[in-house]
């Protein structure tokens, strides 16, 4: 049976874990989870998912086919650091770090091993991720495979070259966000124009789902469907005019480049720092 070791504990680690247990892909005996230091966290994955948590590193990483790192990239040194004496040419080594290469864990590893560089997003907790991979050459079919597997428990995969990694990033990986920021402001002008909020909230979810199903489903494009909701002289004519005059596609463009900038400064800081300590 595949044993997965998680070096991290939070919100990734979790959806990954939730989606993994859920489809049986591997049971819960055979994942293990680690942290820096808050045991109530692994506490509470272990009495809601089952799994195994341990600050034992022998326990965590010995035997491990597969080891997930999930902590913030700037502690990628530090947490590779401490399992590199585990690292073997046997090990899938995946990251879901944002900007991190598949160059810097190599180097980090210190050992050639199989490396995939993952990026999911957090809507991975209900099993509807949009998670982009890229591989070294060194992964397996069988690997690849078993990559897939994991993250086809959390959603849809692509397979992309790693150079297409950090404009994954900064489309789906953050993408969540981008919509959770026009809910935010659809919600506050419900409330200006004398919604209840909860019902607001309500009509709000069911609208994206609605349009979020029309444009899977539909052979029409985004902008086609716009144009059936908007009738010439109507009020969606009316409200869109008005994202037009604050240029709102043109400021969601910017915000992606400027998520995908971000994804490579924070990669190219790590390299920068590899090359100088090693
Ligand atoms: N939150 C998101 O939407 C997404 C996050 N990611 C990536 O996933 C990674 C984790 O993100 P979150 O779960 O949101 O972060 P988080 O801050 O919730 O969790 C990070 C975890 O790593 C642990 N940690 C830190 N240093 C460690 C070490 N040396 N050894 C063991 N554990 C250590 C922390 O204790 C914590 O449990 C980040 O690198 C992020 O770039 C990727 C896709 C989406
Ligand atoms: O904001 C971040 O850096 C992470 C990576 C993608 C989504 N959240």
């Amino acid at each position: 049976m595949t044993k997965i070791a998680f070096i991290g504990a939070g919100s990734m680690s979790e959806a990954l874990i939730s989606g993994i247990i859920s489809s049986k892909m591997i049971s819960n005996e055979n994942i293990f989870v680690t942290n820096n230091s808050n045991k109530e966290r692994l506490n509470y994955l272990h009495s809601q998912y089952g799994v195994n948590f341990t600050y034992e590193l022998d326990e965590l990483v010995q035997d491990a086919d597969v080891i997930i790192l999930a902590m913030k990239p700037k502690d990628v040194k530090q947490g590779v650091g401490s399992i590199q004496a585990y690292l073997s040419e046997k090990t899938l080594l995946i990251s879901v770090l944002a900007g991190v290469s598949i160059k810097s864990l190599e180097l980090l590893a210190g050992k050639k091993l199989s490396v995939a560089r993952a990026m999911p997003n957090t809507s991975a907790a209900v099993g509807k991720s949009a998670t982009g991979i890229a591989v070294n050459e060194t992964v397996t079919d069988k690997q690849m495979e078993l990559i897939l597997n994991i993250f086809q428990t959390v959603g849809l995969t692509a397979v992309v070259e790693e150079t297409k990694l950090d404009a994954v990033t900064g489309l789906s990986g953050s993408g969540p966000a981008y919509f959770y920021y026009i809910v935010e402001a659809m919600e506050k002008g419900a409330l200006e124009v004398g919604l209840d909020p909860d019902m607001a909230n309500d009509l709000i979810i069911q609208t994206l789902k609605g349009a979020a199903e029309m444009m899977a489903t539909s052979k029409k494009s985004p902008l086609e469907l716009r144009q059936n909701v908007t009738s010439p002289g109507g009020t969606t004519e009316a409200g869109i005019k008005v994202l037009e005059s604050f240029d709102v596609q043109t400021a969601f463009i910017n915000c992606m480049k400027e998520a995908v900038a971000r994804s490579k400064t924070m990669g190219d800081a790590i390299s920068e720092e590899l090359k100088v300590s090693n």
